[in-house]
């Protein structure tokens, strides 16, 4: 779908060639925030970025009630549109999952719900776009585009795949048993990042199948792929580069060609780094984390409201800082 092109008071969609009431765009980005602690930095992070890139598509943000009024009012003064959902969890189970507070990522099922919006690209808020990755929006309809992971860390410890050696990544290597084991596995996605198309009718199957799935390690990711197997479609790693990949399979990693950078590696988070963790003194690592900061401290790239070609940015940016901005517009994050 091209970007929306303002029509006499309408935004017509080129593809679908539907006309919507004004200021209502066909596509939007849409992150995820959870709790009370330091990911509003992430999503912020990420705001910055689709500005630097100067992406024609609009950040919403899916906040759980649990996100205090003080980092909802920061990310609406970064220019993004809060959405609240409620919390989406799994049947109850004894399942242990990779990390304990996957179990809330069931929320981001949420979002199929947004059907103001005809196509939505999600992004978690450990992700961080240093390209414009727009034309992901063209892509044909009927689809989920996500990028392929990697089974190499320990975290896939408890997987058949992990236990041989073989990744999808590099298929060859380790050849999958096809006579022990049988067909190899479905290609897999990474959840940090997906195309997808909000519908209504969607949102409700996949809660109810939801409720008759017993959950596991990897949560709404598992799910997700159990769920979108046979409409799933790879696109490159540039659009999801999980940092692992960067040493176990660097040959597939082209760093001046990728465009999505997920800080999702143990002790990668920008806003966390630290260093100390395994992997986390390389260059190529040191580099990224700096890059990511980059954006996050550049004032020049801070959400600037025009009214009546008066550019208030700052003031608003300010005001809602010191806390005292109860009520500000949501607008477009360009
Ligand atoms: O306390 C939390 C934990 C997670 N998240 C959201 O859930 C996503 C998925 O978690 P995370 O990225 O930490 O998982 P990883 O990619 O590291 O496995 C995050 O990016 C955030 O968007 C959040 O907002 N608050
Ligand atoms: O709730 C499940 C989560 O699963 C994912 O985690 C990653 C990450 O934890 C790496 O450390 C693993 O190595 C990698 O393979 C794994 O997919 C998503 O990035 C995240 O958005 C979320 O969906
Ligand atoms: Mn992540």
């Amino acid at each position: 779908m091209a970007p929306p092109e303002v029509v006499e008071g309408s935004v017509k969609s080129a593809a679908a060639g539907v006309t919507k009431p004004a200021s209502v765009p066909s596509g939007a980005y849409v992150t995820f925030l959870a709790g009370n602690g330091d990911y509003v930095k992430g999503v912020v992070g990420l705001a910055k970025g689709f500005r630097k890139v100067k992406s024609a598509y609009p950040l919403v943000v899916a906040v759980l009630p649990d996100v205090p009024e003080e980092h909802r009012r920061i990310l609406v003064s970064q220019g993004c549109i809060i959405r609240e959902i409620q919390p989406v969890y799994p049947p109850e189970n004894h399942t242990v999952f990779a990390m304990a507070y996957y179990v809330i990522n069931y929320s981001k099922l949420r979002i199929w719900e947004f059907v103001e919006y005809k196509k939505m690209i999600y992004l978690d808020g450990d992700i961080q776009v240093y390209e414009n990755i727009d034309e992901l929006f063209d892509l044909p309809d009927g689809n989920f585009y996500a990028v392929m992971d990697c089974f190499c860390e320990y975290t896939w410890g408890h997987t058949a795949q992990h236990k041989i050696g073989y990744c999808q990544q590099c298929p060859e290597k380790v050849k999958w048993p096809i006579h022990e084991l049988g067909e190899p596995p479905s290609l897999y996605f990474n959840a940090g990042m997906f195309v997808f198309e909000p519908s209504i009718q969607t949102y409700h199957d996949l809660l109810s199948t939801l409720e008759v799935t017993t959950p596991t390690p990897f949560a709404e990711q598992d799910f997700l792929n159990m769920y979108f197997w046979d409409i799933y479609k790879p696109i490159p790693v540039d659009y999801n580069l999980v940092l692992a990949m960067l040493w176990r399979h660097p040959r597939n990693v082209d760093l001046h060609k990728v465009k999505v950078v997920h800080y999702c590696a143990t002790g990668s988070k920008p806003w966390r780094y630290t260093g100390k963790e395994e992997n986390m003194e390389r260059e190529d690592i040191k580099n990224l984390v700096q890059k990511w900061w980059d954006i996050y401290n550049d004032a020049s790239l801070d959400y600037k409201k025009q009214e009546g070609g008066v550019d208030v940015g700052p003031f608003v940016v300010a005001l809602s800082e010191a806390g005292q901005l109860n009520c500000v517009t949501a607008p477009s994050a360009a």
